[in-house]
């Protein structure tokens, strides 16, 4: 498949100025489409800014694991002339605390309230990622440590996947179905569906929400349709304007891309209600579809959320989709850095 931009549409490219300040949601965007067309452009140039973040470091704290977001991240800083420096929190820090008041007698070693400014006096930038605990859905919601961290550090801060939300996968995601429908238009938006797969483990609502959040606020989106188990529905904070189905079949006919992601429950929070193998997306499913890409955030669990048959396949741009990140990934910290 040829995944290249045209080259004669990057001249007429006129990419707008997001003014950001910082990257969690969506919300922190003006012009998704400016953003996207940023990306596209590192793409073809990613040197094109080589000294944009000369003698600029940014900083990236993992309290989780992570393969893509931290070396795309990694080597987006690199490509601006930055210094990146990857400290994992989880491992290698002090346990920190994130609550306000709180009587430290316990397992936490230090306050994101003397860490923040303490991280922000070394670094230009800031970025975390923070899984969701899936125990209390309002803490989980408040997004209590991602907030805490842009009050304390004062830096602008990038969401590296926090508690509810993947901004830099979404922004991705965005990026590449803008990328295949130029290569190959389709004279019309793309329909675009989302749906739940099964898994083992209890995982996080983020890119689901994510993905949905993008794509109900992003102009290119045609139909956005969310096909889930029944009790498996998002929070209507990032799903409000999709259409909402069970029928998973319904779902796909005539797709043009088809967004594969397990999630737990949000209402019962964090339980695994279904693990029905039906909902695993088969090359058989996607012959309704419109020759349909499939889309994975990964990493993947093989013959459990994707068949092999339907990852192996040329419907497949889960390896394009994770090698955008590191243009996503530059468009945000290039924003950052004006
Ligand atoms: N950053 C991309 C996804 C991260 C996480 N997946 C996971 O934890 C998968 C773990 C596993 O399969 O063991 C999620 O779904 O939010
Ligand atoms: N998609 C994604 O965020 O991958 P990592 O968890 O490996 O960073």
């Amino acid at each position: 498949m040829d995944d290249s931009i045209p080259s004669g549409l990057l001249k007429e490219w006129k990419i707008g100025d997001n003014k950001l300040k910082k990257f969690t949601s969506v919300e922190d965007v003006n012009d998704i489409d400016a953003l996207v067309k940023k990306a596209l452009a590192y793409k073809v140039n990613p040197l094109k800014d080589a000294t944009l973040g000369i003698n600029k470091r940014i900083g990236l704290l993992f309290l989780n694991p992570s393969l893509r977001t931290r070396l795309s991240t990694q080597i987006a800083a690199r490509n601006l002339g930055m210094e990146a420096i990857v400290f994992n929190v989880d491992k290698e820090g002090w346990q920190l605390e994130f609550e306000d008041g709180v009587v430290m007698s316990g397992n936490t070693s230090e306050h994101i309230k003397d860490a923040g400014p303490v991280l922000g006096s070394y670094f230009d930038i800031l970025c975390i990622r923070t899984f969701p605990q899936l125990v209390n859905r309002e803490d989980d919601y408040s997004e209590l440590f991602i907030n805490a961290f842009v009050r304390y550090c004062g830096r602008p801060v990038i969401s590296l996947e926090s508690a509810t939300l993947h901004p830099l996968q979404s922004l991705t995601d965005v990026t590449t179905i803008t990328e295949i429908l130029q290569a190959k238009p389709l004279g019309r938006k793309p329909k675009i569906v989302l749906t739940w797969a099964p898994h083992i483990k209890p995982l996080p609502q983020c890119v689901a929400n994510s993905f949905s959040q993008w794509m109900n606020a992003w102009k290119g989106t045609g139909e956005f349709v969310i096909a889930h188990p029944e009790n498996y529905q998002l929070a209507e904070q990032f799903t409000k304007g999709a259409t909402i189905t069970t029928n998973q079949d319904e779902a796909l006919k005539d797709a043009d891309f088809v967004y594969v992601k397990n999630w737990s429950t949000y209402e019962d929070y964090g339980k695994i209600y279904e693990n029905d193998p039906a909902w695993m997306l088969s090359l058989d499913k996607l012959k309704t579809t419109n020759d349909a890409r499939v889309m994975h955030c990964l990493p993947v669990r093989r013959n459990v959320e994707l068949s092999d048959d339907v990852l192996d396949s040329s419907h497949s741009i889960v390896t394009q989709e994770a090698a955008n990140r590191v243009w996503a990934a530059q468009a945000v910290i290039s924003e950052l850095l004006k």
